[in-house]
Formats: structure tokens, C-alpha cells, sequence
């Protein structure tokens, strides 16, 4: 049976009369590929924002890895294993790539400018690079990067905390069909390899194929949960979809 590494018990959060995320509890189980999905303004990036630390809830639990986390704060999260990309991928413009994955490994500013990195931080992000086929552009600064090479960047230095869990929030949106494709075998070899996805995703297709099980919500809280023929098949879902 599989083990919940993220629990989310009664999670709310308004921004003044709008109730964004609204006693949202859901889990997500050790290994897998879950996407969290709803229409437009239901709550998902807001529950993205508590889980990770970047916004404080209302009220709620969250618990990673069995602890409860009292206070959520990106930085402690990450070093815990648990890290997420944005929408707008968020990289370093004026470093270069392979700068880009070193600071993710954990490096001050001064280690990395005194050139203080062990051979094997070094020997990784060049190994990651490779991984991600950016090896050809590891010494072009990462503004030069094309959009989806950058949230293809993102998600590698997101990895190289060695995460347990990654959030990813839209990672094939306004990508090339190419970049999806890549996006999607890199998820699907990081899962392969023991890491646990949480994805929020409008692209519906790549949802069903990729995500199992799939979370919806509707107006903040959570209307289904199940595998894609469920969710396809749930006229609550429809409804919810149709009436967005
Ligand atoms: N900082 C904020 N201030 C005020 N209202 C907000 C804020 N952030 C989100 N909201 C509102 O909370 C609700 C949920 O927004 P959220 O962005 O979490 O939804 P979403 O499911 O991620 O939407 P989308 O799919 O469009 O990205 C919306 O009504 C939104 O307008």
C-alpha cells in the first residue's frame, strides 16, 4: 500500500471576500504522479502557495513525510526534500546555466564566485545537464535560454536538492510540443527513479496520460479524486468544468 508523503487537512485561505481555497484536505501517496486540476480561479496555485510556504493559510494542516509542517517556509521546505517550480519558470537570468544549477545545490553566492564547489556538486549538475540535453548550453547565460529551455532548467535545479517531492505548477504551459514531450519523459524518469510529482496542469491530455491519481477542484475544495477514467467519467467534474 502506498504511504501519503504530503497530507493536506481543511486548508483555507480568503484574500477578503473571496474564499480561494476552502477546507481543501487531500493526499498525496509516495511514488506517484498526482495532478491537482479544477477550471480557472478554483484554488490551485493558492494550495501550491500554502504548501510550499510562499502564502500562510488561514487555517489547516499540512503534514510532509508524516510531521506536520508548523510553519511552512520555502527555504526549510527544500532542504526537507520538498521543492516546486512556478509558472513563470524562476531561474537565475544573469548566471549561466550551469551556474543556474550549482546555486540550487545549495551554494552561497560566495562559494560559487570563489569557486568553492566539490568536484562531485560539479560532476552532478554537469550529469544533469546532460540528463536534460542543456549540456551544449551550460555556458550561456539563462536570460538567452528559450522559454521552455528555461522551465526545462528550472525543473533541473529544482532536482538537484534531491527532492522526495516536486510540485510542478504548469509545466507545459506555452511550451512547444517538442519541450512537452521532453517535459513529460523527464517527469516520468525522475518518478521511475523514487521522486513524487504533484502537478497542476490545464493541459488535459497530457493530464490523463501522465497523472494517476488526478485531484479536481471546484471553488477551493475538492470535488473528485481518482484515477483518469474516474475523473473523465465523474458528472461532477463535467459540471464543474462546463459551468467555469
Ligand atoms: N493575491 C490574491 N488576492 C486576491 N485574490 C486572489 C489572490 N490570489 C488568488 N486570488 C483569487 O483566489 C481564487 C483562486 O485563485 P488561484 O490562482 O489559486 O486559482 P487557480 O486554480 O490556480 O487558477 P488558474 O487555473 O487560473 O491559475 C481566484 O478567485 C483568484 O482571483
Amino acid at each position: 500500500m502506498n504511504k501519503a508523503l504530503l497530507e493536506v487537512e481543511h486548508l483555507k485561505k480568503s484574500f477578503g471576500g473571496v474564499t480561494a481555497v476552502d477546507a481543501c484536505s487531500f493526499t498525496v501517496d509516495e511514488g506517484t504522479i498526482t495532478a491537482l486540476i479544477g477550471p480557472n480561479g478554483s484554488g490551485k496555485t493558492t494550495a501550491f502557495n500554502m504548501i510550499t510556504g510562499y502564502l500562510k493559510a488561514d487555517s489547516g494542516t499540512i503534514r510532509f513525510h508524516g510531521e506536520t509542517v508548523e510553519r511552512p517556509r520555502p527555504a526549510g521546505l527544500y532542504r526537507r526534500g520538498l521543492s516546486r517550480t512556478f509558472q513563470q519558470a524562476r531561474i537565475f537570468p544573469e548566471l549561466t546555466v550551469q551556474e543556474n544549477l550549482v546555486v540550487a545545490a545549495g551554494y552561497t553566492w560566495r562559494q560559487l564566485f570563489g569557486r568553492r564547489v566539490s568536484a562531485e556538486d560539479a560532476q552532478r549538475s554537469k550529469a544533469m545537464l546532460a540528463e536534460f540535453r542543456l549540456d551544449q548550453l551550460s555556458d550561456l547565460v539563462a536570460a538567452d535560454l528559450s522559454y521552455g529551455q528555461r522551465k526545462l532548467l528550472e525543473f533541473a535545479a529544482v532536482l538537484m536538492s534531491n527532492p522526495r517531492l516536486v510540485l510542478l505548477d504548469e509545466p507545459t504551459a506555452g511550451v512547444n510540443p517538442v519541450m512537452i514531450d521532453a517535459m513529460e519523459r523527464h517527469i516520468r524518469e525522475r518518478n521511475r527513479a523514487g521522486v513524487t510529482f504533484l502537478i497542476v496542469e490545464h493541459d488535459m491530455q497530457l493530464v490523463m496520460r501522465l497523472c494517476d491519481p488526478v485531484i479536481v477542484l471546484d471553488q477551493g475544495s475538492r470535488i473528485a479524486f481518482g484515477s483518469p477514467e474516474q475523473i473523465q467519467s465523474d458528472p461532477r467534474v463535467l459540471e464543474a468544468y462546463l459551468g467555469a
